[in-house]
Parts: C-alpha cells; structure tokens; sequence
C-alpha cells in the first residue's frame, strides 16, 4: 500500500493517529482497541477500523492495535523519518510567532532559514533561523534544497515572494496572506486563514452542538 492508494480522508486522519500513538507509545503502552483509540482522537471506531484496513490486516481480534508496529508503519507512510525543511518569508509578527514555535512537536518540519527585506533583521539569528535578505531568496532556496515555504509578508508583497520562490523551483507555500496567489499549476497553495477557521467554529457552535 503506498501514501497514493488511500483516500483522502483516511490520509487526513493518518496524522491524528500517529501523534496519538506515539503518546501512548512513550507512555508504554503496547496496545490499543479500537474503541479506546476512536475515545482519545474523537473519531469512531468503525472509521478508525476501515481507515486501518487500507494498511492490511494491522489488528488482531480480542488483541487490539499493536503501538509500535503501527507507528512504525505510520512513520513510512508519513515520511516521518525525513527531516523536511522548509523556509520562512516576513519575519514579522506572525513570523516571529512561526520561527518560535518552529514545529518543534512533529520533530520531521522545521523551519532552517527565513528571509526578510529589512536591514535590521537581515543577517541575523532570529530563534535558531538564520535569516538571509530576500533578494536572496531564489538561490538560498535551490541551495539549501527547500521546497516549501511559509509566506508571512505584508499582501502587497506576497506575489512577488511567490515568483522568486517559484524561480528558486519551490513545491509548496503556506499562504498567510489574505491574497490569492498565482502559482504555475506543479507549485501547491496552502492557504491559512484564521479569521475563517474561528468564523467556521463558531458557526458549528451554533448551528450543530448540543
Ligand atoms: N492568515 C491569518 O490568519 C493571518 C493572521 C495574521 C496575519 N496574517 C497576514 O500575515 C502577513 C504578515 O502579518 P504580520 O502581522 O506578521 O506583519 P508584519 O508587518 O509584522 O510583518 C511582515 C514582515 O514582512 C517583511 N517584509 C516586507 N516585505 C517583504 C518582502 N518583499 N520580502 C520579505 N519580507 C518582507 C517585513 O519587513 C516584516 O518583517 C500579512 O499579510 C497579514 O495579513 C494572516
């Protein structure tokens, strides 16, 4: 089974699980029912048993899940293993926020370098991220191999960042920008919105809770 041949929504869930599981693993514990599984990650256990059919027969009736043969099949899939690093444009407010926080939970992200326009900044270590002047961008990027970028600039410049780092041949971008890039259709979008999420929260607050 490849990352390709399961749906969607499984793949969705496949990050939930495997954060959970490694909980439970440095907990030590062994093994897990899928009813005690579907009560920590609030999804339900006949979903939890289809998902972990997609991998093959993983479970063992009356025995449950084991942790460390599924965490170990959860990292393959997630590509745990491989350390992605990814870069970080406008060291601001919300990229300074970002830089600290630096995915430092999930160990296989992290932000290695950030770029930024203002003297001040440039050419210093800002939370253990070197930060290179953005001018500098397209060749940093192909140097250091980074294929995904988090843009934290103000909206005006967001489409240019977006082509230097398309030159600099980058995969991925994690727009926090209100504006709506254009990217050649090989180059992914990712956009955050937070004012949406919480609008989105609150509506499911209202509408469907108990
Ligand atoms: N998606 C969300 O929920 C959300 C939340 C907050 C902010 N934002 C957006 O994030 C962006 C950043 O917000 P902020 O409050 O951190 O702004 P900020 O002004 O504090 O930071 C922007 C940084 O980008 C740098 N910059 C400016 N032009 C640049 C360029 N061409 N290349 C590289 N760096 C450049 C600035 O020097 C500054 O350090 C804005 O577009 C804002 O609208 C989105």
């Amino acid at each position: 089974m490849t990352a390709e041949s399961i749906p969607k929504a499984t793949a969705k869930r496949l990050p939930i699980y495997y954060r959970y599981l490694n909980i439970l693993h440095d907990t030590g514990k062994e093994r897990i029912s899928s009813t005690e599984l579907a009560d920590a990650v609030q999804v339900d256990s006949a979903t939890i048993r289809r998902d972990f059919s997609y991998f093959g027969a993983l479970g063992k009736r009356g025995y449950g899940y084991d942790v460390d043969s599924l965490l170990s099949f959860f990292k393959q899939i997630l590509n745990q293993e491989h350390l992605t690093n990814v870069g970080l444009v406008g060291v601001g407010n919300l990229g300074h926020a970002l830089l600290n926080f630096n995915f430092h939970k999930d160990g296989n992200v992290r932000i290695s370098a950030a770029f930024d326009s203002k003297d001040d900044i440039v050419n210093t270590i800002q939370d253990g991220v070197p930060v290179y002047p953005v001018s500098d961008l397209a060749d940093q990027l192909q140097e250091q191999q980074i294929q995904v970028i988090i843009l934290t600039v103000p909206s005006d410049y967001a489409q240019g960042v977006a082509d230097q780092a398309v030159a600099g041949g980058v995969r991925g971008i994690l727009n926090f920008t209100p504006i709506r890039i254009s990217v050649p259709d090989q180059v992914l979008v990712q956009n955050v919105d937070l004012t949406n999420e919480l609008q989105t929260l609150i509506y499911f607050i209202e509408n469907f809770s108990k």
